[in-house]
């Protein structure tokens, strides 16, 4: 019992020592290291003694308010990685790190040479993490106690990993060379994987060179993807990506793809504004095809190019990507025209099947789109065969998972210096925060640690001057800094010392080091800085980041970000050892939006002010009665249909 405080005040500890750094506290009611033969009121009287000794108020006001039942439902049995020696390892040698700063560490130069790896085109400097080799020697420790080698291979062989939901993880079968093996259940997937790639190509090619002519008999230039989630941010990233890149923006000449996520009429009016529905293919993606936002829009999209066009247009100007490929017959879409992709591709990582590379095979040709499933294919390679010390996922996650868990920093800012990787870090953030936002292992026991982080991120410099402030002199946020070296586009004006994109790359190459170095009370005096603005112009330095950089921002280059992203999720996922591949967090709020919409549609077409006990909250139904008292809204005319303003 006292091991389990010892260690669990250890954490409180250390967060709070942190706490000016960190957003929220640790779930404290997730302690599984209190031992089950204890009273559990002496447990809880212990520990608000003890942490009202050693840590702040705060933190001791939140304890008390733990209640009996929070701490016995955390209490069943089974252990976790944080009960491991190589965990604990790992929190003992925090200390050590303690004591170095950024500063004295990059003066190591033998330490920074170990911790710059060149792999696959790629260079990626760990150095200015706040690790060093004996920190990565554990990290790895730990990674094999987790058994993550077993459970990345167990990913590439088809095992039904993702158990919750029982199915298979295999989102690298979408971007398998035509010739590799990736077996599910005793069958070869790769040739169905290519059975659609090929459909892709040559609807694709058909449609680009006029063959394929919308309902009268013009080429379709314009394509709107309607889809959300999974389905929407890992193809609005790589085609923002693309789009200036030379050979892929000579590809598109002529072309245009919008996306169409929210549900929210504005977003269809901005999808479809200019467009000409004589010229216009939609394509709808939904893994299930029931994604309430993704189906109202399809109903909207496809109601606007009927009005234009008349009743039949849909098998012309209407495709569709799904699994769900009888919903999609039922919508009205030819199953000819859908585009099919399996269950073991999770929604988040299906941009390498049909959800991304149909519309953008479409904006860009197959033969671009193919380099960028080669690159994610390079990445899945080095992935699954590179020793764990040279394994850039295998090192990025082991190395936030140490921030995050270890170090106490719970968030990443991604700070691409390259405005074509701008949607990176929206889509990171699906992968990476409905991936790892867990609250139990794979068991379902309660963890006694935080899993996922919080992701953000804006392309440098914008970032710099928005909300960098906060990263170097307030919380300590780590950072991914991703640079280019030869930019897509080349500006060199007569009379400039560099280049624009030097200029751009020069504060790539100086923020990591201002995080890293800081600037010292010292320092500042030497500069004559008077004495009452020195705090205010100190920078503590000792903030960790990593720096990328890759030869260029091609769809190649950019398929292999893409993949060591994604493994870099399922890296810190089975060390945790949770379920990186399922999202039920997202139903609740899915569900109870269903309720509201039944209680609305009978107040708006019948004038009913709801109620309390139409089983809604008092809060909650007077905010909707307000709402509804507005009248932005009139009472639906009947068999009239009404578009945004825009579109009438
Ligand atoms: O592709 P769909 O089935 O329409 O799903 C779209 C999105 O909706 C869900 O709410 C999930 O949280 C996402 O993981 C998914 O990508």
């Amino acid at each position: 019992m006292i091991l389990g405080h010892t260690h669990c005040l250890n954490a409180v500890s250390r967060t709070v020592e942190r706490s000016q750094n960190i957003t929220t506290l640790p779930t404290f009611n997730h302690c599984t290291h209190l031992s089950r033969a204890c009273n559990i009121v002496t447990v809880r009287n212990t520990i608000e003694i003890e942490a009202k000794r050693t840590v702040s108020a705060r933190v001791a006001r939140m304890l008390a308010s733990m209640d009996e039942g929070s701490i016995a439902a955390n209490m069943s049995g089974g252990s976790t990685i944080a009960d491991t020696p190589e965990w604990k390892a790992l929190q003992e040698h925090v200390a050590e790190i303690d004591k170095t700063h950024l500063r004295d560490l990059m003066a190591d130069e033998r330490r920074c040479m170990s911790l710059i790896k060149e792999s696959e085109g790629l260079y990626v400097d760990f150095s200015r993490q706040r690790v060093t080799a004996e920190t990565v020697k554990l990290l790895v420790n730990l990674a094999e106690a987790a058994g993550l080698r077993e459970k990345i291979d167990g990913m590439f062989k088809g095992e039904r990993i993702n158990s919750t939901e029982d199915r298979a993880v295999l989102h690298v079968a979408t971007r398998a060379r035509r010739d590799q093996t990736i077996m599910v259940e005793g069958k070869n997937v790769v040739p169905e994987v290519w059975e659609v790639l090929d459909k892709i190509k040559s609807f694709s090619d058909k449609v680009r060179n006029g063959e394929w002519l919308g309902a009268t008999g013009k080429p379709l230039t314009k394509v709107v993807a309607i889809g959300i989630g999974g389905s929407f941010l890992g193809p609005l990233f790589v085609h923002t990506a693309l789009k200036t890149e030379p050979s892929a923006s000579k590809q598109a000449a002529g072309r245009q793809l919008n996306f169409l996520a929210n549900v929210d009429p504005i977003d269809v009016s901005r999808a479809l504004k200019g467009l000409d529905p004589e010229e216009t293919l939609v394509v709808v993606v939904s893994k299930t095809f029931t994604t309430a936002e993704t189906m109202l829009n399809a109903r909207t999209v496809r109601q606007w190019l009927k009005s234009h066009l008349g009743p039949d247009c849909v098998s012309k100007h209407m495709v569709a990507v799904s699994t769900n490929l009888k919903l999609v017959k039922e919508f009205g879409i030819n199953p000819e025209n859908a585009f099919g992709f399996w269950d073991w591709v999770g929604g988040r990582y299906s941009v390498c099947s049909a959800v991304g590379i149909l519309p953008l095979s479409l904006q860009y040709g197959f033969d671009v789109m193919q380099q960028f499933l080669m690159g994610a294919n390079n990445m899945d390679d080095h992935f699954k065969n590179m020793p764990f010390e040279n394994n850039l996922p295998v090192l990025m996650g082991l190395t936030s998972l140490w921030n995050i868990s270890f170090m106490g920093y719970p968030a990443l800012a991604i700070l691409p210096y390259c405005q074509a990787l701008s949607k990176l870090a929206p889509h990171y953030q699906q992968v990476s925060m409905e991936s790892n936002g867990k609250g139990v292992d794979m068991n379902g026991k309660a963890l006694p640690f935080e899993t996922g982080e919080v992701d953000f991120g804006e392309p440098g410099t914008n970032g710099q001057h928005s909300f960098y402030q906060l990263v170097h002199q307030g919380r300590v946020v780590p950072c991914d800094f991703i640079g280019v070296v030869r930019s897509q586009q080349s500006v060199y004006l007569k009379g400039e010392i560099v280049s624009n994109h030097d200029e751009l790359m020069c504060n790539f190459f100086a923020q990591a080091d201002a995080l890293a170095y800081g600037k010292t009370p010292e320092q500042l005096r030497s500069e004559n800085v008077p004495d009452y603005l020195i705090p205010h112009k100190a920078f503590t330095g000792n903030r960790p980041s990593l720096s990328i950089m890759v030869p260029s921002c091609t769809a190649y280059t950019v398929g292999q970000l893409l993949a060591m992203y994604e493994h870099r999720v399922a890296v810190q996922g089975f060390v945790w050892g949770i379920n990186s591949f399922d999202q039920w967090g997202v139903e609740l709020g899915k569900v109870l939006a269903s309720k509201i919409r039944t209680m609305m549609n009978q107040s708006r077409t019948k004038s009913r002010v709801i109620l309390p006990s139409d089983g809604i909250n008092y809060s909650t139904a007077r905010m909707i009665n307000k709402y509804l008292e507005g009248k932005t809204q009139l009472l639906y005319p009947e068999g009239h249909d009404t578009f945004p303003v825009d579109l009438l």
